[in-house]
């Protein structure tokens, strides 16, 4: 026992044995929802998760994956991968960057931080950058809250700002970019009036540059390094409004995948390249896709690809990235202090633990699962393995992506009797749902599900138990609906595809040779969601949880 008398020790649970394998699967992008042309997974042949759902209706239910229920402000949140398995993996709901950033938006308190006082050290004789995700998905960013920081920064005195724009066509409709630049277009002409220099200085699709995410793709980086420090990029406008609907056009790219451009001015100039004394601002609240361009700004030694120069520059984080690195040093709104994960707690218990996915998802399963923390909590009994993704393609033309490899590592894994816990994310639903191919979704179901009977028949093999989960909608709806739920249709006619994450609950399974008799879903918990999933795989280790994570999902009846 610690002198704070805390102790990571589990209680024993009364009833369930300990020394099971236990197979925790996430199907990335995998909701329920009703059976239709435009539900990707219900179209999809998928026997093994048809299996689960008609096998055992008392070992099958839905929980909740979106709003509160994950730490987001409303109940119009959609879920999404960094929320979904912080609550997976922490079993309680922390209040999420989104809401994080709200609540120090409102109160003024982000303009009192360390953080901002550090930027605003260059508002006199440098310029503001901010850079981000322009869109209201709210996944990454939200609009809304740029514009407050935009008109906080300009009362604080921030005499020259740059706005370096993120399309995104993702967490919303493709499109739409043009719309938010419009919208921020306008707020930057109302600064302007009052004074202020504020422009929009480069810009480019999501995907195509800057917000790579787990070391995929670094070019992806450099495309934004270009736009946004050297002011250098293939294409040249005078306005943004113009370069999107531009580009758009020619060479027909999607807002995730617009190239990146730069605003010039009457000569030729670009009119925001960043340079010494300048502050820079990443406006994006969630992690994963900032932490590859938060070490190209703040680290001095650097060698992911060739700076050209690198701007001494007052660099911080809306939120602070990544908990272990403390990177970056700057930020603006203090993360949420995830710690106790269920990771953590199981390791302190000689749970020995595999977790497995490609890269585009290989963090979620290690750094969110554990809590925004980097590394091991003990490589004696951890071991995490990533398998490389495809990368520089749009996932629809490999729909099946890794997802075999994931599971033969995975079998391999329960096979070798090494592992206790083995954790595992299959991407398909997710990756190939956000690309709007319908016809690609469906064989993506497919090869997940696949993936899942490999990684089940292993689990039966050594008499182990079974998980079966995901961390939010995706490949079950990809269009845009109306209150009735039929597809909204857009001027045209068409049907508006839908590349988002959903609102929709998600489906839990257990199962498997080494779930004690008698375990079945408990019926007093019907607004159970994700954070209840620590306490439930907890059990199955043979452990009660901590009395302040949120309750376990089963119970044991005796027969
Ligand atoms: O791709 C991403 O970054 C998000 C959507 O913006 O998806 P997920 O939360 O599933 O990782
Ligand atoms: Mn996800
Ligand atoms: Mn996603």
């Amino acid at each position: 026992m610690g002198s704070s008398g805390f102790s990571f020790k589990l209680a024993d649970h009364p009833k369930l044995p300990k020394g099971k394998t236990v197979a925790v699967v996430v199907l990335d992008g995998w909701g329920e929802a009703k059976p239709d042309q435009y539900n990707c997974i219900s179209v999809a042949d998928t026997p093994t998760m048809d299996s689960l759902k008609q096998g055992a209706p008392e070992r099958w239910r839905l929980v909740k994956a979106h709003g509160t229920a994950v730490g987001l402000p409303t109940e119009d949140d959609m879920g999404n991968s960094e929320v979904g398995h912080n609550a997976l993996g922490a079993g309680r709901i922390y209040a999420q960057g989104a809401k994080l950033v709200d609540l120090a938006l409102a109160s003024g308190k982000i303009y009192e931080g360390e953080g901002f006082k550090y930027i605003k050290e260059c508002f006199e004789n440098g310029t503001l950058h901010l850079i981000g995700l322009l869109s209201d998905g709210g996944v990454h960013s939200r609009l809304d809250q740029l514009l407050l920081l935009l008109k906080g920064c300009s009362e604080q005195n921030a005499k020259r700002i740059r706005v370096h724009i993120l399309t995104d066509g993702r967490d919303v409709l493709d499109g739409s970019s043009v719309g938010f630049v419009e919208t921020l277009e306008n707020e930057l002409a109302k600064l302007r009036e009052r004074g202020v220099d504020a422009q929009i200085a480069s810009g480019g699709g999501r995907m195509y540059v800057t917000m790579d995410r787990y070391e995929n793709d670094w070019d992806v980086v450099k495309r934004g390094w270009y736009a946004q420090v050297l002011g250098e990029a293939p294409y040249k406008f005078r306005s943004a409004v113009e370069a999107v609907k531009k580009l758009r056009e020619e060479p027909k790219a999607s807002d995730q995948y617009l190239p990146p451009f730069v605003i010039v001015d009457e000569n030729g100039k670009p009119v925001g390249p960043i340079f010494d004394g300048d502050a820079v601002v990443t406006f994006n609240f969630r992690a994963d896709r900032m932490t590859m361009i938060a070490q190209a700004l703040e680290y001095e030694s650097f060698d992911k690809f060739d700076r050209v120069r690198f701007p001494k520059i007052h660099y911080a984080g809306m939120l602070q990235y990544d908990g272990e690195l403390k990177l970056p040093s700057h930020y603006l709104v203090s993360p949420p202090e995830i710690e106790r994960t269920s990771g953590e707690y199981l390791v302190h218990n000689g749970v020995r633990t595999f977790a497995c996915s490609e890269t585009v998802k290989f963090g979620h399963v290690t750094f969110f699962w554990n809590g925004n923390r980097s590394g091991y909590f003990n490589s004696e009994l951890e071991e995490y393995i990533e398998i490389p993704s495809d990368s520089g393609i749009t996932f629809n033309v490999q729909p099946k992506m890794k997802a075999l490899e994931i599971a033969e590592k995975t079998r391999d894994a329960i096979l070798s009797q090494k592992f206790d816990q083995v954790r595992v994310n299959l991407p398909n639903g997710d990756m190939v749902g956000h690309t709007g191919d319908i016809g690609a979704t469906v064989v993506a179901c497919k090869a997940a599900d696949e993936a899942v009977k490999m990684i089940l028949d292993a689990i039966e093999q050594v008499g182990g138990i079974y998980v079966v989960t995901a961390d939010h909608g995706n490949a079950e709806d990809m269009v845009k609906r109306n209150k009735t739920g039929q597809p909204l249709l857009d001027k045209n006619g068409n049907i508006q595809i839908l590349t988002s994450h959903t609102l929709q609950p998600v489906p839990i399974a257990i199962g498997g040779p080494g779930l004690a008799p008698g375990v079945q879903f408990r019926k007093d918990v019907p607004n159970g969601g994700l954070a209840n999933v620590a306490a439930t795989v907890m059990n199955l280790h043979g452990f009660e949880a901590p009395s302040d994570y949120e309750p376990s999902l089963i119970e044991v009846v005796d027969n």
